[in-house]
């Protein structure tokens, strides 16, 4: 079911701090940021030749991602994101399985302008995992 590996994404405390480690040390090619309101995040993605890395900030009062970036003051590894075919079939398979999909469980509308949807990190390995339609 799950194919291409979309983005890996990294929430950050200091979105311009990171552009610039990752453009000027990495030497990698980013984006500018894209507000995501109905995300709350703000994100910047750095292109690289197989995948995509997403830097991830927070925006507005109840971002998804203020909890994890309390907890991790520097940052850290926050989700990676799959490509699947199909993801009104991905979802119902993995709540058959017993998967919690969070929020109502409806896709939203992502970055990439594609429905994704986000599983729980306690059902998957403590890893938030993000389905994207590809
Ligand atoms: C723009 C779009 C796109 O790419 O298209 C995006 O990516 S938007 C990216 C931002 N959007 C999202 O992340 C939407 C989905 N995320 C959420 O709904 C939330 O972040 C949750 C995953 C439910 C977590 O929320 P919150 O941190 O407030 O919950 P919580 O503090 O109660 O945490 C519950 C338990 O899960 C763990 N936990 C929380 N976030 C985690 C993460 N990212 N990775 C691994 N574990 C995580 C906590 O440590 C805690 O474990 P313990 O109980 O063991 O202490
Ligand atoms: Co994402």
């Amino acid at each position: 079911m799950i194919g291409r590996l979309n983005h890996v994404a990294i929430a950050v405390p200091d979105l311009d701090a990171a552009v610039a480690q990752y453009r000027d040390m990495l030497g990698g090619k980013v984006s500018e940021p894209q507000a995501q309101p109905d995300h709350g995040v703000t994100v910047v993605f750095v292109e690289l030749p197989n995948t995509k890395i997403e830097l991830l900030h927070p925006l507005g009062e109840n971002s998804p991602i203020a909890a994890f970036l309390e907890r991790n003051a520097s940052g850290g590894i926050h989700h990676i994101c799959y490509e699947v075919d199909d993801i009104y079939a991905a979802r119902d398979k993995l709540k058959a399985g017993g998967a919690r999909v969070l929020g109502d469980g409806e896709p939203k509308i992502g970055a990439h302008d594609k429905p994704v949807l986000f599983l729980h990190p306690k059902d998957f390995c403590g890893s938030l995992v993000e389905l994207e339609q590809a």
